[in-house]
């Protein structure tokens, strides 16, 4: 086999600039979150650009009800299950709340530890103009960065609960004015989150970086969703913004109920579904109960 035919069998690695350049041609990107090995592989064989490893997974996978008790700690042990199974896509980890708040030397030891020990390729941060800096800092330590603007979930207390945000001409603007900082700050991308499709378009072509949309509409230059909300594996009610492409939950509950009636009516393991001793170990067995018993 040739080098070329290798080339066009196998799909290249996903890098930033390389999805810069799929927004140049005006290429989807398509973006979802995963958390641990076996659904970020699956991601991963089935053509997802961007994996995520999300704080989200505070709630849909750790059962909280908002994303902020989740530690540096924790997000790094499914930051490294998802890095064994990720080999083509991008993969970028959420600092959770608390970790880039402090101080910029601290939210830069936060972020070097996503790189160094979990190997996400970049981390993700909440928040506009007022993470510029710190977007500029770690962009110098050569640690990619993509920003979130509009429904961050770490600031639920401050909006109130989980509100649609750029809302009004005024508000949109701001959130332009946020995504222009950013990029200029360095952000290599932009996730917009729970605004409303005018403000997104108008982002979005307002800046070189693509912006991967959720609950933005359909003008971003990708999609992002939550991989329990995609499968419904969530529990939430979900989000307008959300299509189900498959049921998890009811694949998983037919499953597990199957496998309790059949235990409880001893019909699992079947005699197939166990192993047997050789004939002669089984007549010695045999013969030893037989002197036990006398
Ligand atoms: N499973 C899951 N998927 C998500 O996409 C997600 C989470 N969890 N948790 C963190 C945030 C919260 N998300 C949300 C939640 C609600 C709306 C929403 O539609 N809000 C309505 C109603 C608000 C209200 O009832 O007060 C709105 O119109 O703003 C949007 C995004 C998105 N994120
Ligand atoms: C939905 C995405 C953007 C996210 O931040 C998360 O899953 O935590
Ligand atoms: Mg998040």
């Amino acid at each position: 086999m040739s080098v070329s035919s290798f080339r066009e069998t196998t799909p290249a690695k996903v890098t930033f600039p390389a999805l810069s350049e799929k927004k140049r041609n005006r290429q989807p990107i398509a973006a979802l979150t995963a958390y641990d090995y076996s659904t970020a592989r699956i991601a991963d064989e089935a053509g997802i650009d961007l994996v995520l490893v999300g704080d989200s997974l505070a709630m849909v996978v750790l059962g909280y009800d908002t994303t902020l008790p989740v530690t540096v700690d924790e997000m790094l042990h499914h930051t490294r299950a998802v890095r064994r199974a990720v080999k083509r896509a991008v993969l970028v980890a959420d600092m959770p709340f608390g970790s880039y708040h402090m101080s910029i030397d601290t939210a830069v030891e936060n972020a070097v530890r996503f790189i160094k020990e979990a190997g996400a390729e970049a981390v993700k941060i909440e928040g506009g103009a007022n993470r510029a800096a710190l977007v500029q800092r770690l962009t110098e330590a050569e640690i990619p960065v993509v920003g979130h603007l509009g429904l961050t979930p770490q600031s639920v207390h401050h909006m109130g609960g989980y509100k649609v945000q750029g809302k009004t001409a005024a508000a949109a603007d701001d959130l332009l004015e946020d995504a222009l900082a950013l990029e200029a700050a360095g952000a290599v991308a932009i996730v917009l989150e729970g605004i409303p499709r005018e403000a997104a378009s108008h982002i979005t072509a307002r800046l070189d970086v693509p912006t991967i949309g959720i609950g933005a509409g359909p003008d971003c230059d990708g999609q992002i969703l939550v991989f329990h909300d995609l499968v419904n594996l969530s529990f939430a009610k979900p989000a307008k913004f959300v299509r189900q492409y498959g049921d998890a939950a009811g694949l998983f509950r037919t499953a597990i109920e199957g496998y309790v009636r059949d235990v409880e009516t001893r019909t699992f393991p079947s005699d197939a579904e166990s192993y047997h001793l050789s004939k002669e170990a089984a007549s010695a067995l045999e013969q030893s109960n037989g002197r036990r018993k006398a």
